[in-house]
């Protein structure tokens, strides 16, 4: 097993890719800490990927707390720290991206995008840093970023920064953190079938587009993203830092 005892925090686990990495890290024989939004329609999906863990011989606990505020780090941190006695991996993916045009795009919906995907981030990264740092063992800390961090989307202006901004912090950190051991890396989903995307693929013309842009042929599913996490979290990667993988069908490289 990859990660056998390792405890692990995942923000935005309830669901998609979150999810699927907190299974995955299980299997691997992780303990989890499963952050959430603290929405009733989230503790019920959050209270069934417990079960589902701890089927599989592991423990996880959950923490309900908004990725955009700013003490949500320490909140997780504290429950790894209780439950599971440190932080080895963490994994910020919690995000949206509400799909809107640009030129009307309204401020509440620009700022609460860079609040929850990017300045939430920054601070439990932070957070994960400072814990591992005191425990004085190194770590591995992965944001979700994306595909869309090295390309843009018309609808997704306000989206596309976050995703550029989490890659660049996971260079920094690497930077940052070296010294302590601590290696910090992104992976870059291209399109994975999600709740994220659900209206925006609805559209069957969009959907075809997406998926003839892929070479391999099919959307990605969370699954696909679980392996390449899991590899970044263990020690098959301990000489990887500062590095991103995109996880994309081949989609970034699709010129013609
Ligand atoms: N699905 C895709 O095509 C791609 C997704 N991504 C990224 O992957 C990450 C996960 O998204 P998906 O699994 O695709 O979508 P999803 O919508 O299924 O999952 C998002 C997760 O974040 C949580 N979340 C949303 N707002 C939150 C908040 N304020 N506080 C705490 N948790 C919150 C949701 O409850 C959910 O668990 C996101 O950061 C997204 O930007 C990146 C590239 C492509
Ligand atoms: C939500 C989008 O479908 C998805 O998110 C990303 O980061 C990619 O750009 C995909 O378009």
């Amino acid at each position: 097993m990859l990660l056998n005892d390792k405890s692990v925090v995942i923000t935005g686990a309830s669901r998609g890719i979150g999810r699927a990495a907190a299974l995955e890290c299980a299997r691997q024989g992780a303990n989890v800490v499963i952050g959430y939004s603290g929405s009733a329609s989230s503790k019920s999906q959050v209270d069934e990927l417990i079960r589902e863990i701890e089927q599989l011989g592991r423990s996880a606990v959950a923490v309900g707390a908004p990725a955009e505020d700013a003490e949500t780090g320490d909140k997780l941190v504290a429950a790894a720290v209780e439950h599971f006695g440190g932080v080895d991996v963490f994994v910020n993916n919690a995000g949206i991206c509400p799909f809107h045009s640009f030129l009307d795009m309204p401020r509440e919906t620009y700022l609460k995008t860079v609040d929850t995907n990017l300045n939430g981030a920054y601070f439990a990264v932070q957070a994960a840093a400072r814990q591992m740092q005191r425990q004085g063992r190194g770590g591995a800390i992965i944001a979700v970023s994306s595909i869309s961090a090295l390309v843009g989307g018309g609808m997704q202006t306000h989206y596309t920064p976050t995703k550029a901004g989490l890659l660049s912090l996971m260079q920094s950190c690497a930077i940052a953190l070296g010294p302590y051991g601590i290696r910090c890396n992104a992976v870059l989903p291209g399109t994975i079938e999600t709740d994220i995307n659900k209206d925006d693929l609805s559209d069957s013309e969009k959907r075809r587009y997406m998926e003839q842009r892929t070479p391999l042929g099919r959307l990605g599913n969370p699954e696909d993203l679980a392996g390449p996490i899991v590899f970044l979290a263990s020690d098959m990667a301990r000489y990887v830092t500062g590095a991103s993988l995109l996880v994309d069908g081949g989609m970034y490289v699709n010129l013609q």
